[in-house]
Order: structure tokens, then sequence, then C-alpha cells
């Protein structure tokens, strides 16, 4: 009885999410270049799963193939985003597209998004120990992970994988607030431009305006991560529409992308 009022919950959390998140477009950019998600919400239970090779190692092992520490770096102008670039290997990368493939998730074309809840798919909590162990080895100051956010358990229970086809992006948002603070982005397969913009109300007051746009490129294999204001008081989007993809004055080619967002739900008052 328990477990069905939860699952209902979950349910009703699913729908809210989806609907908060992509359901409402963002009106300041036109609005238009989003093709909205064909949302893939039946997805199947977790079978038993396939032996992978990036399931099954001992805590750390997968990290310690990389050859050097990962390098972290604050973007410029945005308290609370960090970016570890060469965070997965292009074999770890590789390992990472062929468990999400075995999921089943993606096999017809109109699927490109899925989501968990609760406990994650083996190669998803691996993928998490890797994000835990590349913040809690870093000596960047301030810590790209805060402390408070880093040692929490679980550090995430929600997966996403997107998945966008060429042209296909996601509107300007700020991630739920059912959504506590410290939010993960993995990027695979191609890269793209994801651009922040300040909410209105934080350069309230501020003696120099902020830009109205900060682009961040995010190269396959690489690692960003939200927290306070990134997560609070910027929102992020990406477009995708010809001509939008620019980085370093040339138009970045574009291939299919797929990006892992890991983040927690907030616990309600009662527990
Ligand atoms: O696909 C991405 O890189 C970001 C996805 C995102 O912003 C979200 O799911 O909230
Ligand atoms: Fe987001």
């Amino acid at each position: 009885m328990e477990d069905e009022e939860e699952d209902e919950e979950l349910e009703r959390e699913k729908r809210r999410a989806l609907q908060a998140v992509f359901g409402e477009s963002d009106d300041d950019d036109g609005g238009e270049q989003i093709t909205p998600f064909h949302l893939h919400v039946g997805i199947p239970p977790f079978s038993v799963l396939p032996s992978l090779p990036f399931s099954g190692r001992t805590k750390g092992d997968a990290y310690d193939q990389r050859q050097d520490k990962a390098s972290w770096e604050q973007v410029e102008g945005i308290r609370g985003l960090w970016l570890c670039r060469d965070f997965l290997s292009p074999e770890l990368q590789s390992t990472l597209l062929a468990a999400i493939e075995n999921e089943g998730w993606f096999t017809e074309e109109t699927h490109n998004q899925a989501m968990r809840f609760g406990d994650l798919p083996i190669w998803a909590s691996d993928l998490s120990d890797l994000i835990q162990e590349a913040a809690a080895v870093s000596d960047a100051e301030p810590h790209p992970i805060p402390g408070h956010l880093l040692w929490r358990d679980p550090l995430f229970d929600q997966l996403i994988v997107n998945v966008y086809a060429p042209g296909e992006g996601i509107c300007f948002h700020v991630d739920l607030m059912r959504f506590e603070d410290g939010i993960a982005v993995v990027s695979l397969e191609s890269p793209c431009v994801m651009d922040f913009s300040p909410l209105a109300a934080a350069d309230a007051g501020e003696g120099s305006p902020s830009p109205a746009k900060i682009p961040v490129l995010l190269h396959p294999g690489s690692l960003m991560v939200l927290s306070g204001e990134a997560r609070y008081r910027w929102e992020h989007g990406i477009d995708r529409r010809p001509g939008f993809q620019m980085w370093e004055g040339e138009e970045l080619r574009q291939g299919r992308r797929t990006s892992i967002t890991l983040r927690r739900l907030r616990r309600s008052p009662s527990g």
C-alpha cells in the first residue's frame, strides 16, 4: 500500500516535472526553436542488468583509468558553474552510450527522453560515484561541489537522459524547485553551446549589468555541475537552430547529442 502511494506520488511528480520543464515554452527568446520533446514516459522497468564494463568495478576503478586528475574550471561570470572537460575518457564515453542503448529507451525515433526516479540503474550510480570522486579529489577553490551537497546520501536520485537530434535544443529554464541544489550534466556524442542568462532579479542592485547571455561549450565527455547561483539565479538553454551554435566565430557541426542529467528530489517536509 505504501509502495503504491509512493509510486503514485512519483508518477505525479514525473508529470509535474515534465510539464514544468518542457511544457512551458519561454517567451523572451522567440520560443520557436525548440522542438518539443516527444516524451517517453512509459519506461520499461529494469530487468536484469547486463554486465557492462562500466559496472561491477570496485569504486574508483573507472576513475583510476584516467591518466590525470580531472581538471575543473569555474565558468567566469557565473558563480557555482563548474566544468570538467576531460571527465570521461573516449572509452568510458562509449561504454556509457552502450549502457544507455542497452536500456532500450530510444528504440523508436520519437523517443528522445527517459527519466528515472529513485534507484538509479547501475551505470548511472557508477557515474554518480565518478562525479563524487572527481569533485572530492579536486583542489579547486571554491569547491566545484560544495561539501554539504557532495556528501549527501544519495548524491543523486533522479536521472534524465535526453537525446537531441541536430536542430533540437531546450528552452531557457531554471530547473524545478522540486529538485535540490547540485545538478550534474554529462554530455556525450557531439558538442553544443549552452547559453546561460541571468534571471532579472539577479542583477538588481548590482553595479555593472550582467551580460544577457554567457555561452558555455559542452564537449562530449565533459561534466557540468551547477550549484547555488548557477542553479537558482541563471536560466540555461540550448538553441540549435541553424546559425545559433557559434563558438569562436565558427558554427559547430551538429550531430546527435546525448546528455545525462543527475539531480536529487527535494525531501518533503514530512520526510
Ligand atoms: O541536455 C542538457 O544538456 C541539459 C538538460 C537540462 O537542462 C535539463 O534536463 O534540465
Ligand atoms: Fe536544466
